[in-house]
């Protein structure tokens, strides 16, 4: 199995090399060169097995040779023991065809973890059999960062760097990131919002001096592995509702376009799903492009749903790859033209988007007004991100399945979910004393070089 570049100008890679590199040096994505697929029957046989029965099931054909089967199912036990749902992820009814995919039921709360409690243990066992370090540098809008904290946190090999948007994270959120007291923790709040965090991100890889230097590693969706762990939830819950023999479609509040992706790859390999729904908040983008065609940046105005204030999506790149039949030299022409602010799909492209994918906006008074009607006629407590997946779903109802992931736990957002339906909700109780734990964190500019700079020090004086 190897993996290429959506810019074409990159060299080929293993699923292990193409996990530790993160951002191809064409400053493209990797993804995979084929995508393999599972019968019916294969797909039939993993009826009622175990998350991690599942889990190796679907990702084994993208590993290659790079782990044994041994090593590999040893790695995903390991990775999925800290939840606290044996189901992992776990299906609620919300109505007669419509469910709710709880995806909240890891170590930081949301679903970040099912893939960054993966990588976490997938980079130990490389890292030590390479005998090298890395030094991992991610961007968050709240969740990846917690998420990539607490999988990494006292390793001896990884240092992680985590820039988030001062200000624009909910408070328990800058808690999971800047009160734990692992040396090789590294909490960064940036002047600007999440977009200006990756891009200063992606820059720090398209500097092959620091790169190289500094041995950078990313754990942003940027990187495959990301991606391919969050394959997993889609066919374990369609399996729960019968697939292949039945056909579900899936609702994913979406900002980086990471998780989409995951079930459009699920897709690919032969899980019967009917639609892929795009669920956006005011920040919109997504939704306008699948609605234009035109892919243009607005600018970013904070939400009661900070995770997904998010205006360059960077996996859309990977959606345009395949949109644009493998071409690189066009997605390297159309992210160029979205550097200077805006570029327009061809329409080809976009009728092969609009068959992939249907899309839907949530303002932030429909995306209240959803989290207390939802407790009024369910008793489920949404956090505004599944708010808007499950306000967007409900537009698109039919006589098929709808699964709606929820992504976060409502007590990461308990102000928000507050004002909408007036009453607090609870943190679990190994969190209960978030508030009041000792915060460590480092006020940046959004400055290229002063980051650079901070990380080389912070390593040397380990
Ligand atoms: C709670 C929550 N919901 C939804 C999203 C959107 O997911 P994606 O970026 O994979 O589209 C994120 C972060 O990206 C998130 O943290
Ligand atoms: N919402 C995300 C943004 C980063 O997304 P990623 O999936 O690319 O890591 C967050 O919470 O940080």
């Amino acid at each position: 199995m190897k993996y290429i570049s959506t810019r074409g100008n990159a060299p080929e890679l293993s699923f292990a090399e193409a996990m530790l590199t993160g951002l191809a040096r064409d400053g493209g994505l990797y993804v995979p060169k084929s995508i393999p697929t599972l019968s019916q029957d294969e797909i039939a046989a993993m009826a009622g097995l175990p998350y991690e029965e599942i889990a190796f099931r679907v990702m084994k054909p993208f590993i290659g040779d790079c782990f044994t089967d041994e090593e590999f199912q040893g790695i995903i036990a390991r990775a999925y023991e800290g939840f606290r749902h044996t189901a992992r992820a776990p299906l609620v009814q919300m109505g007669p065809n419509h469910y709710l995919l709880e995806l909240f039921h890891g170590p930081t709360l949301a679903f970040k973890d099912f893939a960054m409690q993966l990588i976490g243990q997938l980079f130990q066992f490389e890292l030590e059999r390479r005998k090298e370090r890395v030094t991992i540098v991610g961007a968050t809008s709240g969740d990846t960062g917690s998420a990539a904290i607490e999988a990494f946190r006292g390793l001896n090999n990884v240092d992680v760097f985590i820039l988030f948007p001062d200000g624009r994270v909910s408070d328990i959120q800058r808690k999971q990131m800047t009160t734990p007291a692992d040396k090789n923790v590294h909490a960064l709040a940036l002047e600007g919002d999440f977009d200006d965090c990756q891009a200063r991100l992606k820059d720090m890889f398209n500097d092959f001096e620091f790169r190289d230097g500094v041995k950078l590693a990313g754990v942003n969706s940027i990187n495959w592995a990301r991606v391919l762990a969050q394959v997993v939830y889609y066919f374990s819950s369609a399996l729960s509702l019968g697939a292949p023999n039945r056909k579900v479609s899936f609702t994913v509040p979406t900002g980086n376009f990471g998780d989409i992706f995951a079930g459009f790859i699920a897709k690919q390999m032969g899980l019967p799903i009917e639609k892929l729904v795009i669920a956006t908040n005011q920040n919109d983008i997504l939704h306008r492009t699948m609605e234009t065609g035109a892919c243009t940046k607005a600018g970013v105005t904070p939400s009661i749903s900070p995770s997904m204030d998010i205006q360059v999506s960077s996996n859309f790149e990977r959606a345009l790859f395949f949109a644009y039949d493998k071409d690189g030299d066009a997605v390297t022409k159309l992210m160029e033209e979205f550097n200077e602010g805006s570029f327009t799909i061809s329409q080809g492209a976009m009728e092969w988007l609009r068959d992939q994918f249907a899309s839907g906006r949530a303002s932030e008074e429909e995306t209240k007004k959803t989290i207390r009607n939802e407790f009024a006629e369910t008793g489920e407590v949404l956090c505004p991100h599944s708010a808007i997946g499950v306000k967007v779903a409900n537009e698109q109802l039919s006589e098929v399945p709808m699964i709606t992931l929820a992504t976060a736990h409502p007590a990461k957002f308990p102000d928000a979910v507050e004002d909408a339906m007036g009453a607090r909700p609870a943190l679990p109780p190994h969190m209960g004393d978030m508030m009041e734990r000792e915060e460590r964190v480092c006020q940046v500019p959004n400055q290229l070089a002063l980051l650079e700079t901070l990380i080389k020090d912070r390593i040397a004086a380990r």
